[in-house]
């Protein structure tokens, strides 16, 4: 607790008003209204403290101070670049590339390199080069067999992938507003005079036409907008169970999450053991990743490990799809290229937002995130977030790529009193900071349906359907976080949550129904404070307007909710 002090006193005598002989400026800053304020230095003038400066909005008259502070400040710029240049650019070990320091650093760098080049010294920091792969680079291959894919290289891939080929994907004038591709629309060559580009030629080649079909052949069902429910995002599946009697998955697991699985059933090892081969296990995934850390904690009782399913698999930013859910091509060449010359800053100027349904008060696109990367929350229900895709020309900490990078909050899940195990940050997280998103199996719906036993960790990818939607069964998804996914799957419900939940496309197309689930903070969440979703937002919906009044009577196949939030509607269904 603090109380300001009151600000020092200031007597200007009677002639306030006379000339009163400055020294010089000794700072400036900008106000929130870009006014530029200049602090002075007084020379026959102070407080009684001795302290003898002011904030001083206009200098009028006095511009040869301004000059002379303006001077003072490039000397010193420049004799900073000049120290600085021989001043490693090293990333600390922890370091992961989004985090705000590395953004800060590597424009440090990019200043050092412009001032190399300026001078023509030839200079490398080698040490940066583990900021740009802090994910591989951190990688532990000891005992790692190779098979897995290494989350972290795809946006590396897709950089590189864009030197390499020619770019092929629809520009803003081929997708109307509402997200439709246009008769005749498709992939075209590019039209910029950019160096790694090949000119547009006259008549499309053979391998356009192939893409211009591929693109058009998404199945109009998906590509119809405006028809969506007015309900919020995602809804969690139903089934009460209890985690005792988990069934074995019934996929077949990757070689590598079997192996591991199979040591950590052995009955030789010790359940501490367990713990700490389940956490290695974690932590390699997760640094592959290039993600922040989770530990497993229990402070409740004697449990070492969560009660995952044997051969449960950690991966930590991508979905794991199942063989009957292949990566849409179509979906692929859809995707719109921005060509912003640097960081996209104006979502009505960046062609890859051409698609997208967030518009403000004015109607002006508007992008999901704001410059500090937080979510704006000015999505509509149903909608999806388009992030700037491999495609886009923007680089990898463009504040529209946001969910799309690791994760850099580190997370503990720990030991509830009453819920089974739970999700918390050890930092304190603001309101509009996205923690991570939702991974698993991504199945189709009627193949969900059938997994009863996994109900309470599989979430339905539904954000598009309503009553009116012409979705074909065929393009329903679901995810399953049961034997596959991450920290997430952790997450439990409160009636009163500190996360919500939106979609978000960076690899695919909003139509093709398959985004990513991100979880936002809707508050500020102090460090190790447990992080909770709404696993029924209709309900907490319907209950907002007074539809449901038997609030505390415990609906069919719900359970009671121990979520102790004042406003908790009594049950849940899990
Ligand atoms: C997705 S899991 C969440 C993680 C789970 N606590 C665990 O230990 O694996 C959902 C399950 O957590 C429990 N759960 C989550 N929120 C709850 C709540 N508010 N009240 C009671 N049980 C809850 C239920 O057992 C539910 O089936």
């Amino acid at each position: 607790m603090w109380e300001a002090s009151p600000p020092p006193e200031e007597d200007w005598g009677d002639d306030a008003n006379r000339a009163w002989p400055v020294k010089r400026v000794v700072d400036e800053y900008v106000d929130a209204f870009g006014v530029k304020k200049y602090e002075i230095k007084w020379d026959d003038w102070s407080r009684p403290d001795g302290t003898n400066t002011t904030w001083e909005e206009a200098l009028i008259g006095n511009e040869e101070l301004i000059a002379e502070w303006e001077a003072r400040q490039a000397g010193k710029r420049s004799t900073l670049a000049k120290k600085s240049l021989s001043l490693p650019v090293a990333p600390m070990p922890d370091q992961l590339w989004q985090e705000d320091r590395t953004v800060e650093l590597s424009r440090a760098y990019e200043e050092k390199l412009r001032e190399a080049r300026r001078r023509n010294i030839r200079k490398t920091y080698e040490n940066w080069d583990k900021v740009k792969r802090i994910g591989p680079a951190a990688r532990d291959t000891s005992g790692d067999d190779g098979d897995d894919h290494d989350e972290d290289e795809d946006m590396d891939d897709a950089v590189s992938e864009r030197s390499q080929r020619p770019r092929r994907s629809l520009t803003s004038e081929d997708m109307s507003r509402d997200g439709r591709i246009r008769p005749g629309a498709g992939p075209r060559p590019p039209q910029t005079g950019r160096p790694d580009r090949t000119p547009s030629p006259p008549h499309a080649s053979e391998s356009d036409v192939a893409e211009e079909l591929s693109c058009n052949s998404v199945p109009l069902s998906r590509l119809i907008r405006g028809k969506r429910p007015v309900t919020p995002p995602a809804t969690s599946r139903v089934a009460s169970r209890s985690l005792a009697v988990i069934a074995r998955p019934t996929k077949v697991l990757p070689k590598r999450a079997a192996r591991h699985s199979s040591e950590l059933s052995s009955p030789s090892r010790s359940r501490r053991d367990q713990r700490k081969a389940l956490q290695e296990e974690w932590r390699q995934a997760v640094v592959r990743a290039g993600a922040a850390s989770v530990r497993i904690v229990n402070e409740v009782n004697s449990d070492k490990t969560p009660p995952i399913p044997d051969g449960f698999r950690y991966i930590e930013r991508q979905y794991a799809r199942a063989p009957d859910v292949p990566q849409s091509a179509e979906a692929l060449n859809c995707l719109v290229m921005c060509e912003c010359d640097d960081i996209c800053t104006d979502a009505g100027a960046c062609q890859c937002q051409d698609p997208s349904d967030i518009i403000n008060d004015f109607e002006e696109r508007e992008f999901a995130y704001d410059h500090e990367r937080h979510f704006r929350f000015n999505v509509p229900p149903g909608v999806d977030v388009i992030e700037c895709n491999k495609t886009c020309t923007c680089p990898r900490l463009c504040p529209n790529r946001v969910a799309q990078l690791p994760r850099d909050v580190p997370l503990e899940i720990f030991r509830t009193a009453d819920r089974g195990w739970g999700v918390r940050a050890t930092i304190t997280v603001h309101k509009g900071k996205v923690i991570g998103i939702y991974t698993g199996e991504l199945i189709r719906r009627d193949e969900a349906d059938l997994r009863v036993d996994h109900r309470s960790y599989i979430f339905d990818l539904d954000m598009h359907e309503g009553p009116e939607s012409e979705i074909d069964e065929s393009q329903r998804f679901s995810v399953d976080s049961y034997a596959v996914g991450n920290w997430s799957r952790f997450l439990n419900h409160s009636c009163e949550p500190n996360l919500q939940v939106y979609p978000v496309v960076w690899d695919t197309i909003p139509e093709a129904n398959q985004p990513y689930l991100a979880f936002v903070a809707t508050q500020t969440i102090h460090a190790r404070t447990e992080l909770t979703i709404d696993y029924d937002p209709n309900a907490t919906l319907r209950r907002k307007k007074g539809k449901s009044r038997a609030a505390a009577r415990i609906p069919p196949g719900a359970t009671a909710c121990k979520c102790g939030a004042n406003v908790c509607r009594g049950w849940v269904r899990v």
